[in-house]
């Protein structure tokens, strides 16, 4: 019987359910977890079908999926919720963001679309991934006015990050998918979550997340998926096939659990994220705080002095890079996530020197914002005046 198509449910409730519908009648309550690499089967004419029809159309197999760098069937209840949060008919899961970001634009050069339109931030890597070529792709930078005009006979793409990580500049998705014209149009929803934004409803053919942050919310689980119609999925699924970028099922297993808590989490997060943006942006140490319109977990805030004694100074939120964990971070993008964009095309996207980057987790807000006052404050104190305690030399476990 088909649950899914009845009464639209409430994303809550999607969160919980979907891409396990089928686990009560199978007798379970959690997902199976299948670790095959192999699928045996003795009838090897029909195996053969089977992998010639998967060459052919990238559609799912029906039954085992022969080897587990076509599909593998705890990966895909992730691929089936997560399409189901962001409201596109597929999704295709990845060893990491930046493997799901490849398989796009790998996927759009073999249709000979080579050239790829974006905005400034994006997440370093991404930028960097466009920007060196290194993918034999080309890329023009420019702002959403100028983004029609940017548009030529070969591009294959329009890349976007709202809110952008890390500034947490937005766009109008809406707007900008009217400019594409029939480029699709790829956001990186990453930081919003479907929670607080589907930009497929707004016109975006190709949703992108690393399912590292808030999709799996603890910090210890790395993933990338694309949310998609089922014809991109499926040139997806076989790029996926041909370079072997599959998410391995253990970490496929644990997103699923993660989306469970999902609404919860980025509304709890959020809420402190607020309240901390607020405060901050009340204090004579912080000269500016940027904060998404849409809300959401993360904060950004450019300090007076120096950033680098904020980071040192922090004891209960965690020194470092990532973001969506159920714990605190704070990192300094110029100095780690955007490293690898050359300084000037930083300034370009507004990413200052003095620019922190949070990302806001489940701890109390007054435990929080007495870290960061301290941590401030240790940003003012001159290098050599008393500070915090300062820590035991990090060793090697
Ligand atoms: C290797 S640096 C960054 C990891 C992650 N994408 C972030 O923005 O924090």
């Amino acid at each position: 019987m088909d649950t899914t198509s009845a009464v639209p449910r409430s994303l809550a409730t999607e969160a919980v359910h979907a891409g396990r519908e089928d686990l009560a009648a199978l007798g379970l309550h959690a997902a199976p977890l299948d670790l095959s690499t192999t699928y045996p089967s003795h009838d090897s004419r029909a195996e053969a079908a089977r992998l010639d029809e998967f060459a052919q159309t990238g559609a799912r197999l029906q039954g085992p999926p022969v080897y587990a760098r076509l599909d593998n069937p705890t990966v895909a209840r992730f691929e089936e919720a997560l399409a189901r949060l962001e409201g596109t008919e597929s999704a295709v899961a990845f060893a990491s963001g930046m493997a799901a970001l490849t398989a796009v634009l790998l996927a759009r050069s073999a249709e000979g679309l080579r050239h790829v339109v974006a905005v400034r931030p994006l997440y370093g890597c991404s930028d960097h991934l466009l920007n060196s070529g290194l993918l034999g792709t080309e890329v023009t930078w420019t702002d959403p006015a100028g983004l029609a005009a940017a548009i030529r006979p070969d591009t294959g793409l329009v890349m976007v990050e709202s809110p952008a990580n890390p500034t947490l500049a937005e766009l109008d998705l809406a707007a900008l998918a009217e400019s594409c014209g029939s480029v699709p149009l790829l956001a990186d929803n990453t930081f919003a979550t479907p929670v607080l934004q589907r930009p497929a409803e707004t016109g975006a053919r190709i949703v992108l997340h690393s399912a590292t942050k808030y999709l799996g919310g603890h910090g210890d689980v790395m993933g990338g998926i694309v949310a998609c119609d089922e014809e991109f999925a499926r040139r997806l699924r076989q790029i996926r096939f041909a370079t072997g970028g599959v998410l391995h099922p253990l970490a496929g297993y644990l997103l699923l659990r993660g989306l469970s808590t999902l609404p919860v989490r980025v509304r709890a997060q959020s809420a402190t994220a607020a309240e901390l943006a607020r405060r901050l942006a009340a204090d004579p140490r912080v000269s500016r705080v940027h904060y998404p319109r849409i809300g959401g977990a993360m904060v950004a805030f450019e300090v007076g002095e120096d950033p680098h004694q904020v980071i040192s100074g922090v004891r209960l939120i965690t020194p470092a890079v990532s973001l969506g964990s159920v714990d605190t971070l704070i990192q300094h993008p110029a100095s780690i996530s955007h490293r690898i964009v050359a300084e000037n095309d930083r300034h370009t996207g507004g990413i200052s020197e003095n620019l922190l980057r949070m990302s806001v987790g489940l701890e109390d807000v007054e435990d929080l914002w007495r870290d960061l006052d301290a941590a401030l404050s240790a940003g003012r104190r001159r290098p050599d005046a008393p500070g915090r305690e300062p820590l035991a030399e990090r060793v090697a476990p």
